[in-house]
């Protein structure tokens, strides 16, 4: 695996604003524009169809502000367009010959699976030499976000696979409607904070320079990046939360390792997991204790696509156990479980692909 570590480097941040259709991004959005420390931010709007509205709208909001639009589907056709928005960009919009912007916010349509924005920003090479990902935010509305997780399976994801959920519109309902969207929040993705948004006020710290590998990081922010608090009461090595019917069995789950795990066996499982199961691998974080190794590796995984491993340069804490979260759809995570400690013990590929695929025929599709 140490061929594949990369370091951070000084890449630009980019973070990912998504959230249902009408759910306050470009409201946020606006909010966040006008904040001091977001005065050199490029935005990327994703819009469907010709009529650049959000466009306008944010663009009238500060002067300096670059905007950069891309239309055209989600799903097929923007990676392109994202990757050669985004490759192009420093030159683009430099400025006395200087890359003019030091972060990236990418708004991504209502509709959309935010996992192929991820997909670009982790394994385009020409991007990952300029660019880090930062967070991906998801905004949800109070009002409405009940009954849209109900019936939108996208808007589910989007908040599942969130790092900050801004919970919008609190205004509108009263505080049992607020409590009941809060424990679904906290069932489907109880690693994100959630933050009370009201007609888009949002401080930017709480939402920026929160990704894992920024090199400027400080040992808490692994703890949060986890939210191992929130996840660790006692001496209990493993959490899930039950299956919530409505939610496509989309779970949280934090695996924790005490011994250090063996880097063949774990990036064997890795494979075959991304292999059987990567569609419903909505995300993957964790930092992982090898052995032979003296600093952690951080894994970072969106369905089967999973960015480079990257070696921190020292443990971030004195927890020295591997921990990692999976947000997963329609698997339990003790299978999960089972499996990576089995490939520990070392058996052959067939053994183990026979398990995979076990695990992968116990679960309806
Ligand atoms: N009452 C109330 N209204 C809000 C709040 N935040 C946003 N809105 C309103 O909700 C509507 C939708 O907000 P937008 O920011 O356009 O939502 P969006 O997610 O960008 O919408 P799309 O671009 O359609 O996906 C607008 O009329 C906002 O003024 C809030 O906290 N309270």
């Amino acid at each position: 695996m140490s061929g594949l570590l990369t370091g951070a480097g000084g890449r630009i941040p980019a973070s990912v604003l998504t959230g249902f259709l009408g759910s306050g991004k470009t409201t946020v959005l606006n909010h966040l524009v006008r904040s001091p420390g977001m005065a050199r931010a490029l935005v990327i709007i994703n819009e469907f169809g010709a009529v650049g509205l959000d466009h306008d709208l944010v663009a009238r909001s500060n002067d300096d502000l670059v905007v950069e639009m891309i239309g055209g589907c989600l799903c097929c056709t923007i990676r392109g367009d994202l990757s050669r928005t985004l490759r192009e960009a420093p030159w683009r919009f430099a400025r006395d010959g200087q890359c003019w912007f030091d972060r990236v916010v990418i708004e991504t349509t209502g509709l959309a699976d935010p996992a192929p924005i991820l997909h670009t920003l982790m394994t385009d090479p020409h991007l990952e030499a300029l660019y880090r990902l930062d967070a991906v935010i998801a905004t949800v509305d109070a009002a409405t976000g009940m009954a849209t997780f109900d019936t939108q399976s996208e808007a589910v994801k989007q908040a599942a696979v969130a790092d900050r959920l801004l919970l919008t519109k609190t205004d509108l309902v009263d505080e049992t409607v607020q409590r009941a969207i809060r424990v679904r929040l906290a069932a489907l993705n109880p690693a994100a904070p959630v933050i009370t948004v009201t007609d888009g006020a949002v401080d930017p710290s709480l939402l920026f320079g929160v990704g894992l590998w920024d090199p400027a990081s400080k040992s808490d922010d692994v703890r949060r990046w986890l939210a191992e608090e929130a996840h660790h009461g006692g001496n209990h090595h493993h959490h899930h939360h039950d299956v919530n019917r409505h939610d496509d069995g989309i779970r949280a789950t934090c695996l924790t390792f005490d011994t250090p795990l063996d880097p063949m066996a774990f990036e064997r499982w890795l494979g075959l997991l991304t292999m059987f199961r990567g569609a419903d691998l909505l995300r993957v974080k964790g930092i992982v204790n090898l052995a032979g190794h003296d600093a952690p590796v951080i894994v970072h995984g969106v369905q089967h696509v999973f960015h480079p491993p990257v070696e921190l340069e020292r443990w971030p804490s004195e927890d020295r156990r591997t921990r990692m979260v999976f947000i997963t759809r329609r698997i339990d995570p003790e299978e999960l479980r089972g499996t990576l400690a089995l490939m520990t013990l070392g058996l052959s590929d067939v053994q183990l692909e026979g398990l995979v695929e076990r695990v992968a025929a116990d679960l309806p599709a």
